[in-house]
């Protein structure tokens, strides 16, 4: 778009927490500048997976072209970057940022500061971009936008004397906002004679055409047929399509320096196209790739098997379909004992497990039991060697280990005073270590602990929701290994190991873990014909037991008479039961019991 000089052009992205107005914003910027008609606005635009939009969170990212005509008479060029608005998703949220010079800063003036924002300020910070704070749902009678600007200030240091007071809901503020993104962010650097480096921000999979990649161009020129070279994955292919968002795909011939847009280039799995690789000329490439590249590793992996045995070859192709679009989605094949024939998956984060689980259930419609989550254990064997463990069952035994590490986090959280004693108690409980704690205005207090990943990936989340009634936020970032005494605690159902039930937890916690897993396993599973004893052990010394006592009478005795419509209801009734369950030995074990240290009373 050879129109547009970069003097003219502003790429901007908008940082919020979640629910603060985001989407919301970005349809009314989206109107404002005519770029989609009033009457083809569909709710909430950028946000168009279907399961984003049921649990009305943003996960993937993409971008938006508007025209824009400025007091000062000029045409502008405003690209809008989406950015995803969860902790699993910050390495991609870090590359969008890149790709801007400047970030709206949206909170919600009845709220105020929350972790994910403040995680995202200083990521934008980090890469200097010039942010505009912008105070939200003014219209609410209990907003408090001077407050919330002392609360940025205060925080974030940032100078809040130009903030923009707006309601996304009633339309206040846009054309501020409009004017502030045009005079206050910095147009792109004028690299246009330099060779072509793009830096690729997101990118999906389309049945038809390929990998679809968005990117913002940083230097030089990219053109419809030129041949590409993609630097961290070393692969080279042909642009058959190149065009901007506006908000739908357009084609255009050309894309400069400073400019966003996408390509297609008969890509088959976007691994080949990794957000934050590099694209250059293969005939004229750049010396060197834009800075920042990382591989985004899986943290926390889980076991998943069809309930239905049949099933495996098509758990096997919708996870190979499933990769053709998710780069940070690892799976390879394993063999349980108790379960069978399944596979370990790996994920980003917990919110990344769940959502491809959902999209296998519903999209691909298979029934799957999902063990509980682990985090990968660095093992040092005596022999020196450095094993990464991401699966409890496979932990080498104590008489050929070192040591173990642990992934650690560090976590921020922000929460109403009242809270705080619960939320170090909480913290306190998995092993946190306590490293700050800062009061904010309006009796509200920031809280810095450092814990192990796998107490974070269990319920920490979902505790510390109920603990503050929903008030407090957190956020986490990756800090590295740590060495700590942890054991294999083993469970044994009717006698046999169960594999997919085994954990590794804290030497220190192993005896009430083991004793309130016990517990709950008698809960969970049904009794049975016979008498079912649940063992939890260490080794081979056994620190918990319980039994299910035996069923005593059938089920169907209680069926009066010989009323054959009633038995089958009862038969049918316990089917349904029945279907969410994995036959371990003689015992059936339904899917809440592999889940069931998610929900141990040790808390
Ligand atoms: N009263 C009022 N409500 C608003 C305003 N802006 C957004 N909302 C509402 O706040 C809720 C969240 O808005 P979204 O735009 O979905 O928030 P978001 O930040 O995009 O959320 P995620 O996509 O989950 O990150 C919705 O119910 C909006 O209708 C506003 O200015 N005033």
């Amino acid at each position: 778009m050879t129109d547009v000089p970069a003097v003219r052009i502003r790429n901007f992205c908008i940082i919020a927490h979640i629910d603060h107005g985001k989407s919301t914003l970005a349809d009314r910027l989206l109107q404002a500048t005519g770029t989609v008609e009033d009457r083809q606005m569909k709710e909430q635009f950028l946000d168009n997976m279907d399961l984003e939009r049921e649990r009305g969170i943003t996960i993937k990212l993409q971008a938006a072209r508007m025209n824009y005509t400025a007091k000062d008479g000029q045409q502008y060029v405003l690209n809008l970057i989406d950015t995803p608005g969860h902790v699993d998703f910050s390495y991609e949220v870090s590359r969008s940022l890149v790709a801007c010079e400047g970030a709206l800063l949206v909170v919600d003036a009845s709220q105020g500061v929350e972790a994910q924002t403040l995680a995202n300020v200083y990521l934008a910070l980090e890469s200097n971009l010039e942010i505009i704070p912008v105070l939200n749902k003014i219209d609410l009678p209990g907003s408090e936008p001077e407050r919330v600007i002392g609360e940025i200030e205060e925080i974030i240091g940032l100078d809040c004397s130009g903030a923009i007071l707006a309601s996304a809901k009633e339309g206040i503020g846009i054309n501020e906002i409009l004017e502030a993104v045009v005079e206050r962010i910095p147009p792109p650097p004028n690299t246009i004679n330099e060779r072509l480096r793009a830096l690729i921000f997101d990118s999906y999979y389309d049945s038809y055409r390929g990998v679809i990649v968005y990117f913002r161009v940083m230097d030089g020129t990219v053109k419809k047929g030129d041949r590409i070279h993609l630097m961290a994955s070393g692969k080279e292919f042909e642009i058959d399509e190149l065009g901007v968002l506006s908000p739908t795909q357009k084609q255009v011939d050309e894309l400069h320096a400073g400019e966003v847009g996408y390509l297609g280039a008969a890509i088959k799995a976007v691994a080949d196209a990794r957000v934050g690789d590099t694209i250059t000329l293969s005939k004229a490439k750049a010396e060197s790739p834009l800075p920042g590249y990382a591989e985004a590793n899986p943290m926390v992996f889980c076991g998943m098997f069809p309930i239905d045995a049949d099933q495996f070859e098509d758990l096997r192709e919708a996870l190979e379909k499933l990769e053709l679009n998710d780069a940070a989605l690892h799976y390879e094949p394993e063999t349980s004992s108790a379960m069978g024939f399944g596979f370990r998956c790996g994920f980003l984060g917990l919110l990344h497990m769940e959502i491809v689980q959902e999209r296998l259930e519903r999209e691909y419609n298979l029934d799957l039991i999902i063990t509980a989550p682990s985090v990968v254990y660095k093992v040092i064997t005596l022999k020196g060697e450095e094993l990464y463990i991401d699966n409890p069952s496979r932990l080498p035994s104590p008489n050929d280990r070192e040591r173990i590490e642990e992934p650690y986090v560090q976590v921020e959280m922000i929460t109403p005073e009242t809270y705080v004693g619960s939320l170090m108690e909480l913290s306190q409980n998995r092993r946190g270590i306590f490293k700050d704690m800062k009061y904010l205005t309006q009796g509200r207090t920031t809280l810095t602990y450092e814990l192990p990943l796998a107490e974070v990936v269990t319920d920490f989340f979902d505790q510390m929701k109920s603990r503050s009634r929903g008030y407090a936020s957190m956020e986490y970032h990756i800090i590295g290994y740590r060495e700590n005494p942890l054991v294999k605690l083993d469970i044994m159902i009717n006698g046999d190991p169960v594999d997919s039930l085994a954990m590794i937890v804290h030497r220190d916690k192993a005896y009430n873990v083991g004793r309130a897993m016990a517990e709950k396993l008698k809960e969970l599973i049904p009794r049975h014909q016979f008498k079912v004893p649940i063992q939890a052990s260490i080794g081979s010394k056994v620190i918990a037991s319980e039994h299910i006592p035996a069923l005593r009478k059938d089920v169907l005795a209680k069926c009066y008479g010989g009323d054959i419509s009633r038995k089958k209801k009862l038969l049918q009734k316990q089917a349904k039961g029945k279907k969410r369950m994995k036959s371990v030995g003689t015992v059936d074990v339904p899917q809440e019991a592999f889940m069931a240290v998610l929900r141990l009373d040790q808390n």
